[in-house]
């Protein structure tokens, strides 16, 4: 039944105004799956390739597509992605692009849970699957690479750890972000957005700090339960190798006096959750900041470990970090992104599912969050492509 029949594969707009992948995947039995690739900005080295979208979707037909249409069935996922990896021939899909593959990837999986009447949650995670929920970590102020003349910390985020629902969480969120945006009227700052539609002035990491805090403080009396706070420093993009130090607006710090700083910043701001906090070849600073604040945060490797097993496996050997982000679009497919998510969790380590900068009205993450029982999912806290998977948990939690 699941047998697939057809690939189509087409340019599609991404938020920033990109092409980008998006893949149609049809089987024998009509089930139907649509799916786009996301697209990164802050991007890091040892990521599986994006190609131009033209070139990656040639090179899909060409290789890809013909070892898929008639010969693999969209229910076995691993055959799917194992497919593509032989189309593609190399580690890290640079001949058909990894948003190729993962659209495709992607898509696959709808059109199975099309043919089973399940929802995708439930073909990726299984019957058993469904009743937990992730924590939603809204990114209501930033700057780095998303945003010109801005906060040096890529991403300020609002965690509403004591939510009783996932979509009370996910409001919360926004009123956190509705809240920055009065706070910032108060203090005569004015600011745009950057390209996860969080927040943007143009303030220093100390003032941004005061400004989330304050906005949470407001949004807690609203909502009436617990919001923490939790960053991606996104170290990498500040780290200049030549000289060995984080470049910052007003200073430079060393890798111990970077660990120094962010240790300091999870117990002055009761940080719940530290992304990125050293650059993405830094395993030793990974580790003495996990064993300095990892029993009271989580400290998550996303540029560290870019949803690769070998990379996870090393920072579990050397104690780098207790987390990992999980972005299909790092590794190429679902299949590989779910090896991370089980190794994660067999050595101790929360998955946190995220989207990127660049994104979709595509609400596969959602889905993957639930099917693995993710702790938190990052996914923005406003703007539609963002919205998108916010209100599919909803919807999921409804069971609608
Ligand atoms: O650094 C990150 O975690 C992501 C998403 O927030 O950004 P980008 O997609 O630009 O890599
Ligand atoms: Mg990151």
């Amino acid at each position: 039944m699941t047998l697939v029949t057809d690939v189509r594969l087409r340019r599609v707009l991404d938020s920033r105004g990109n092409p980008t992948v998006e893949a149609e995947v049809t089987t024998e039995s009509g089930g139907f799956g649509r799916a786009a690739a996301p697209s990164g900005a802050s991007t890091g080295e040892y990521e599986a390739i994006e190609r131009p979208a033209e070139e990656a979707i040639a090179k899909a037909r060409e290789l890809a597509v013909p070892r898929l249409e008639g010969q693999v069935y969209a229910g076995d996922q691993r055959g799917v992605d194992a497919a593509l990896r032989a189309a593609d021939g190399t580690e890290n899909f640079s001949e058909i692009g990894a948003n190729s593959a993962v659209a495709i990837s992607m898509a696959a999986a709808k059109a199975a849970s099309d043919v089973l009447g399940a929802p995708l949650y439930q073909h990726l995670g299984g019957a058993f699957r469904g009743d937990e929920y992730p924590t939603p970590l809204g990114n209501v102020v930033g700057g780095g690479e998303h945003a010109a003349d801005a906060t040096d910390i890529q991403e300020f985020l609002a965690a509403p750890v004591g939510a009783p629902s996932v979509t009370e969480a996910v409001f919360a969120n926004a009123a956190v972000h509705g809240a920055v945006h009065d706070v910032l009227a108060e203090r005569d700052l004015p600011a745009g957005k950057g390209d996860e539609g969080a927040w943007a002035p143009s303030v220093s990491d100390a003032e941004a700090f005061a400004i989330v805090a304050e906005a949470i403080d407001r949004a807690e009396d609203e909502v009436g339960f617990e919001i923490r706070m939790g960053l991606d420093v996104a170290a990498s993009e500040m780290w200049d190798a030549e000289s060995g130090v984080y470049e910052y607006s007003d200073t430079t710090r060393t890798s111990e006096e970077q660990v120094d700083y962010v240790a300091g910043l999870v117990d002055d701001h009761d940080l719940v959750y530290v992304e990125d906090p050293l650059e993405e070849d830094d395993f030793e600073g990974f580790a003495d900041l996990t064993d300095r604040v990892g029993d009271r945060t989580l400290v998550c490797g996303d540029d560290l470990f870019v949803t690769n097993v070998e990379r996870l496996q090393r920072g579990i050997d050397e104690g780098a970090g207790n987390s990992i982000l999980v972005k299909p679009n790092q590794i190429g497919t679902l299949s590989d992104a779910f090896d991370a998510v089980e190794l994660a969790r067999d050595n101790g380590y929360d998955a946190v599912i995220s989207h990127r900068s660049g994104e979709t009205e595509d609400t596969t993450i959602a889905h993957l969050a639930v099917a693995t029982a993710a702790p938190f999912i990052k996914t923005g806290a406003v703007g539609g492509e963002r919205t998108a998977k916010l209100n599919e948990l909803i919807r999921i939690e409804e069971n609608a």
